[in-house]
């Protein structure tokens, strides 16, 4: 068996985020965010589920640094939530909410594992919502303005900054389809929001290089790397399509300073337009440090001239699925890398990868076989990713431990800690073994 050995600071993570693991959704003077008007909201999650309590992370949260360094991890990539900060947006701030994050950053940097923090993953102060949300231009100030607080609290404690957790995911399932919160379902508004979420980006990026902090900065896109049915130019046309409208929607305007032509086409065949000052892309390409990325399965796609949205279907893959109907496709990963970077030349982190498994506790034990021969595959292409060039400096798995799976609610469980709601006891998966064991090795058997 060759032994695959990453490079000597390789990164190695998990990853959450705010209303998926603290609970106490309005305790210490937290203010209310969209995900919690969101989930109260019946019939918007499976079973009517809520975030309210979650993994109860707030008040557990020694115990859970415990389990990291158990596990041995080198990073542990989580995000605050804007409304424990300020719970109207901006203006007041709560400092019970900004103890609780100096506490759990200190607590990470005493076991020596380097807190990699998401400013904003999805949830929004309510408070900014009534006024618009990311409809309105504003909230991209505010943004900056909760950026800026957090980079002088903590912008010399913590090295890895993550603006946004994919603000395709937040404008389209938040605000196109309904899904997700604010739950609206308004074409125009996903472009809406989706510009003003990566102005916000830009501004809290130039906000942390005026600060001279001495960190890195980025964003962290969800990729899903893109087939053709058949090898007709139409469906060649059609990867295209999709390539540019989930995969390169966000990050043409960073890189390149401009929308991808798919965008604008499919707004003027929707009769739809929105403007915005050009100079934006001044402010939204300012120069970052690494792109995050998160990969969870393939695209495979072909012409379709029936579907007046992008001209395509989507065909469902051949292979194996996880608990969420995702075709498993490791080879995505090391395909989507390889692209990105030979784009954009820039510094990648896997900031998620993961899978959910409908995982059986027995005898005080999981045995998630499946989830660890997921994790041994895709951790074996960004080896073979960083051996054919890409500059890949982390990887952080989707999920440190099970927790609220947005609209799922807690049917879904990607961690590799396992969480008894009931009692929020946390169990070590046998995944969380594997890990670290790789973490130790620093490699994988190939
Ligand atoms: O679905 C698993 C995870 C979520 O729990 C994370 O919060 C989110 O960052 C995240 N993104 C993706 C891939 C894109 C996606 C998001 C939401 C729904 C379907 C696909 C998967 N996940």
């Amino acid at each position: 068996m060759v032994k695959l050995v990453f490079p000597k600071d390789f990164l190695w993570g998990t990853a959450t985020a705010s209303y998926q693991i603290e609970g106490a959704w309005n305790e210490d003077g937290k203010g209310e965010s969209t995900w919690d008007r969101f989930s109260h909201t019946p019939g918007a999650i499976y079973q009517n589920q809520n975030g309210d309590v979650a993994c109860d992370h707030y008040h557990r949260y020694e115990e859970d640094v415990k389990l990291m360094a158990e596990i041995g991890l080198k990073a542990y990539r989580f995000s605050i939530s804007w409304p424990r900060i300020f719970p109207e947006g901006r203006g007041k701030i709560n400092p019970k909410g900004v103890s609780f994050y100096e506490r759990l950053i200190n607590k990470l940097l005493e076991k020596n594992i380097k807190p990699a923090i998401t400013l904003y993953h999805w949830d929004l102060p309510q408070a900014l919502e009534d006024k618009g949300g990311w409809l309105n231009r504003d909230t991209a100030k505010y943004f900056s303005e909760y950026a800026s607080f957090i980079f002088y609290k903590f912008g010399d404690m913590v090295p890895i900054w993550i603006t946004l957790n994919e603000p395709f995911v937040n404008a389209f399932l938040g605000y196109a389809w309904g899904w997700h919160a604010p739950g609206k379902k308004d074409l125009k508004g996903a472009f809406v929001a989706g510009h003003n979420l990566l102005l916000a980006h830009g501004l809290a990026v130039q906000a942390y290089k005026e600060g001279g902090y001495n960190g890195n900065i980025g964003i962290t896109i969800n990729v899903a790397a893109v087939y053709p049915y058949t090898n007709s130019e139409e469906d060649l046309r059609a990867v295209q399509v999709q390539d540019a409208f989930e995969n390169r929607w966000f990050i043409e305007p960073i890189f390149r300073k401009k929308y991808p032509e798919v965008i604008w086409k499919i707004l003027e065949k929707n009769y739809l337009s929105f403007d915005f000052p050009i100079s934006d892309f001044d402010i939204i390409s300012s120069p970052i440090d690494f792109l995050g990325i998160n990969y969870y399965t393939r695209n495979i796609v072909a012409h379709d001239e029936s579907n007046k949205f992008l001209g395509l279907k989507r065909i469902e893959g051949p292979n194996e699925r996880t608990e969420m109907g995702w075709e498993i496709y490791p080879d995505g990963l090391y395909d989507i890398l390889i692209q990105l970077y030979r784009d954009y030349k820039i510094p990648i982190y896997i900031t998620e990868n993961g899978a959910a498994y409908n995982d059986k506790l027995e005898n005080g034990k999981v045995e998630d076989n499946k989830r660890i021969e997921y994790l041994r595959e895709h951790i074996k292409r960004a080896y073979f990713a960083i051996r054919d060039g890409v500059d890949l400096r982390g990887y952080f798995i989707w999920s440190l431990m099970d927790n609220f799976e947005w609209a799922h609610g807690y049917s879904k469980r990607f961690g590799i800690i396992y969480v008894d709601y009931d009692t929020q006891k946390r169990i070590l998966k046998d995944s969380a073994y594997f890990y670290k064991k790789v973490i130790e090795e620093n490699g994988i058997e190939e």
